[in-house]
């Protein structure tokens, strides 16, 4: 039996293939769901069909993204989900969930709290967590910049001090799941240990990763650089550590390719990373592209020295070494020209948006908007500590500021904006919920696993409510459930995030430590 829907709000679960038995989570409640990207023409023809027709089973919030209304939700002692459909036709799963004892029941809140697929943040430094909240002073590169200052000495420090690196590991991992992160893209130091350390804690703490060790062989400290080989060596080392730890048979933490940035990698260490990459097509690939006004002068400069070529940008020059594949997320990517832009939607490559830390060093706007019309792959980075804040929430709503910024950029040059209407050309938090989301996965090509709720995917998820003490205030007589959503987007943070899930394990409330004291 089916539970069919008047409207495609959502694929209606087949209980004939339920194992009632074999239940771990039974929830209830407002399920937040997206059904795309909310630029593919498909997804914007589907709202314009179906969002004005009257279903009491949903709400549709904008193009892609709806609330499925008092639904249930069940997960598999896998960490599956293998329901989903109103509660209303959910009476033998429901009634599981009162015999089955290692089954767990949640009723959520129906005005006040939303169950939401986990965020995906795909950019972040874990080692750079221990000076988070400072160091916001300083341009990026330069022989008294950013990364001389802070970041090198901060990830120097790490390899030979492992009980540090597992505490600040255990911090950074421990705050972003707090804060609803089921998965991040890590990039470590550029020593081999310290990074197995950080493979270890995701694997215990239970946050879906993707690992990378940074590779630098030139223009970094005499002390914190290593020779091509060990760049090499170790990054082969580290991927192995990760496809043969015995905790990680189905596979919680992905290995990845990190070269740092251009101007850290001699030709022949990114020409090396391109053969592994090509030896491993499952691997992932990261690093910074085209970020900042300085770091952009800075690779061209090198590149005519290294190769006598005028004016080739990032874009081409990782692509010249095979770096840009369908598995690789660069970070920033605020100078990209046009032509870039095609050289990675060609690739499939995923730019990893990150608003704050753009902010401090990029001197200018990625225009997220535009790259999304355009088709390219997005998502969002907080960039810790380039970005000061971990949470993807915070990452979702300077992404509608710095949308915001970009347009009265342009009003302000007296400019066109991009599209006749103004409104048209910035993005709201529903894009950014979809960024934060679903667009991660996509970026990583990870959307059947990832990003969403939906049958056969995994339970990465995080129950967003404003029933605790909080900044926000819900007024009962006239606030919509769409209202209480976006409150809790624009305003929330951890104390808006009651549970976390990865994989169907519960992940909040586990740990009790607040503080890194050692
Ligand atoms: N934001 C940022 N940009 C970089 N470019 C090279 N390294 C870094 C880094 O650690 N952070
Ligand atoms: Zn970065």
């Amino acid at each position: 039996m089916a539970a069919e829907s008047k409207s495609p709000c959502h694929h209606p679960s087949n209980i004939e293939n339920v194992d009632l038995q074999n239940l771990r989570w039974v929830l209830q409640g407002n399920v937040a769901v997206l059904t795309g990207n909310p630029f593919d023409p498909v997804v914007q023809d589907q709202y314009d069909k179906v969002a004005s027709v009257v279903d009491e089973d949903c709400i549709w919030l904008g193009p892609g993204l709806q609330l499925l209304l008092d639904h249930v939700l069940a997960v598999s002692q896998e960490g599956k989900i293998v329901w989903l459909a109103p509660a209303r036709d959910s009476q033998s799963v429901l009634q599981s969930a009162q015999q089955l004892q290692n089954c767990h029941f949640i009723r959520l809140e129906s005005t006040l709290e939303f169950l939401c697929p986990g965020m995906i943040d795909l950019h972040i430094h874990a080692p750079q967590f221990s000076y988070t909240g400072t160091a916001t002073d300083l341009p990026l590169t330069g022989p008294d910049g950013w990364l001389e200052t802070y970041t090198f000495p901060a990830e120097r420090r790490l390899k030979n001090n492992l009980p540090l690196a597992r505490r600040v590991y255990q911090c950074v991992v421990q705050t972003t799941l707090e804060n609803g992160t089921t998965t991040a893209v890590y990039f470590g130091t550029l020593h081999l240990k310290p990074n197995q350390i950080l493979v270890d804690v995701c694997l215990e703490y239970g946050q879906r990763a993707l690992v990378g060790k940074v590779c630098m062989d030139r223009n970094a400290p005499h002390d914190y650089v290593q020779t091509l080989e060990e760049n090499i060596e170790e990054t082969r080392e580290l991927i192995h550590y990760i496809e043969h730890h015995p905790q990680n048979s189905n596979p919680l933490v992905l290995p990845l390719i990190t070269p740092r940035f251009i101007p850290t990698c001699s030709p022949e260490l990114l020409t090396a990373l391109g053969d592994i990459a090509a030896e491993h097509p499952n691997c992932h690939i990261t690093s910074h592209i085209s970020e900042s006004i300085d770091e952009v002068a800075w690779s061209k400069h090198l590149d005519e020295q290294d190769h006598g070529i005028m004016d080739r940008t990032d874009a081409a020059m990782f692509h010249s070494h095979k770096l840009l594949t369908d598995r690789c997320i660069m970070a920033h990517g605020v100078h990209l020209s046009d032509a870039d832009a095609d050289i990675l939607m060609e690739q499939g490559t995923a730019v990893a948006h990150c608003p704050l830390s753009n902010f401090f060093f990029a001197g200018g706007v990625f225009p997220c908007r535009r790259m999304m019309q355009r088709g390219n792959k997005v998502g969002l980075g907080t960039d810790v500590a380039g970005g000061y804040s971990p949470s993807m929430l915070q990452a979702a709503r300077t992404t509608v500021v710095a949308s915001q910024s970009l347009q009265a950029m342009h009003t302000q040059m007296e400019q066109q904006p991009t599209t006749n209407d103004t409104t048209e050309s910035i993005l709201d938090y529903r894009h950014a919920f979809y960024l934060a989301t679903l667009g991660g996965a996509e970026a990583l090509g990870l959307q059947h696993q990832i990003g969403n709720l939906q049958v056969g995917m995994s339970f990465d998820a995080f129950i967003l409510s404003a029933k605790g003490k909080s900044n926000i205030t819900v007024f009962p007589d006239f606030d919509s459930l769409a209202d209480v959503f976006q409150k809790l987007l624009v305003l929330g943070d951890d104390r808006n995030i009651s549970h976390v899930f990865v994989k169907g394990r519960e992940v909040k409330r586990q740990f009790q430590v607040t503080s890194c004291s050692p």
